[in-house]
């Protein structure tokens, strides 16, 4: 048998991924994790504190940790589950209300502002264009709509929607306290607020060598310091892959859901299952998946599979989710144009869009009524530890 060479120090750290879903916290800060112990060549033994030994979360907490185990080549773990003593209660609960604190912090984002991102693994899949489409969308059926393009250095919405015109974002206030002003562009009588890495460049071509840290502190600056306004839907075009703006995201932004945009190849697919296995790990919640470029219908009306088949099922599958639609591949990029959509009459891109307008304002309605009832829950759990302390 391979002797697993295991650092309980590593895995303690890669721990901290896993979030306390019902406290928004990862399980290492909140104390959760008492000690990592090798138990045999590739088994380990975890001392878990919970605040209450019948934490309806436990099968999920110690599933995900056994996820994170399996990266370190371990197959087995074994939990020795505690409860929380009174001490241990009441610094997890700080935490987890410092964290609340935090991220209603000084976001410019009104809290009833819906958010959702388009993700996916690979670039080229059609986010952006999705993205655009979506908020237009929304926009035409009268909402009020914002799009961040978080895609700092390979943005593209500008574009989209505003072709060679030349456009930058303005600022309100002094150099201490001042707000971005979104751009508004309008397309055919309709508004989105736009910002973009692209209306802060100087030229199109200019590669923005931002990495790491520095991308999430873009994407903090584009949620923070914006004056997004009285917008009631705010779409966010993200960079492919699942790197430091998608964990900035998960951070600045908790309350985003996640659309995975995937083609029909199941290589595409795969990789988009990354996306939303790091979503799962990073606490944000996947609304649905899409399936963009499904079929080409030719001048005869016969639709053909040019990117393979099924991408979109198998990723809805692995990631638990709808699988919302399924959007035909164009003729051209020139004709999945916002302008062009706009008129054309091609009905199953239009009725793709539709359907996924529908599907989001249908599972928004149903989260808010769920969001209710868990706020309640919530209230009594925090009553019920306070009580107790
Ligand atoms: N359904 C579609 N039919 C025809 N063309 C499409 C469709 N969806 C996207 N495209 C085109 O495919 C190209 C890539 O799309 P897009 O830029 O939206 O992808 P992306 O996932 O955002 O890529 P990146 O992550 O690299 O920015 C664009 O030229 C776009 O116009």
């Amino acid at each position: 048998m391979s002797i697993v060479s295991f650092d309980p120090e590593s895995m303690r750290e890669r721990l901290r991924d896993v979030i306390d879903p019902e406290l928004g916290t990862d399980i290492v800060t909140l104390g959760m994790v008492q000690g990592i112990e090798q138990a045999s060549a590739d088994s380990i033994l975890v001392n878990l504190a919970l605040t209450t030994i019948r934490c309806p979360l436990r099968a999920k907490i110690q599933h995900d940790i056994e996820t994170v185990a399996r990266g370190f080549g371990i197959t087995s773990v074994v939990f020795r589950v505690v409860e929380m003593n009174k001490a241990e209660k009441a610094a997890a609960m700080k935490q987890a209300r410092a964290n609340a604190a935090k991220a209603m912090r000084s976001s410019s984002l009104k809290r009833k502002v819906k958010v959702v991102a388009l993700a996916s693994g690979k670039g080229g899949v059609g986010k952006s264009t999705l993205s655009v489409q979506v908020a237009m969308r929304f926009a035409r059926a009268g909402y009020r709509v914002g799009l961040l393009d978080a895609d700092i250095w390979g943005y593209s919405t500008v574009r989209m929607l505003l072709g060679d015109k030349k456009k930058r974002l303005d600022a309100k206030g002094d150099s201490t306290n001042f707000k971005i002003q979104p751009l508004k562009a309008s397309i055919e009588g309709t508004e989105i607020s736009l910002v973009s890495m692209g209306l802060l460049a100087d030229s199109e071509d200019e590669a923005i060598m931002w990495r790491g840290p520095m991308l999430s502190r873009a994407l903090q600056h584009f949620v923070d310091d914006v004056e997004w306004g009285d917008i009631d839907y705010l779409f966010i075009d993200m960079p492919p892959g699942t790197g430091d703006i998608q964990l900035g995201l998960s951070r600045l932004l908790p309350q985003s859901k996640v659309i995975v945009v995937t083609t029909p190849s199941i290589e595409v697919a795969t990789v988009a299952t990354r996306v939303a296995d790091m979503c799962k790990k990073t606490g944000l919640e996947i609304a649905g998946v899409v399936e963009n470029m499904s079929y080409f219908i030719c001048e005869h009306g016969s639709p053909y599979s040019l990117f393979g088949e099924g991408g979109g099922a198998f990723l809805a599958e692995r990631a638990d989710a709808h699988l919302v639609a399924k959007v035909p591949l164009l003729a051209s990029s020139a004709e999945a144009s916002v302008t062009s959509v706009g008129t054309s009459d091609n009905q199953s891109f239009r009725k793709a869009l539709d359907d996924i307008f529908e599907y989001l304002l249908d599972w928004f309605a149903r989260k808010e009524l769920e969001t209710a009832s868990c706020t309640s829950k919530m209230l009594r759990l925090f009553e019920d530890l306070e009580d107790s302390l």
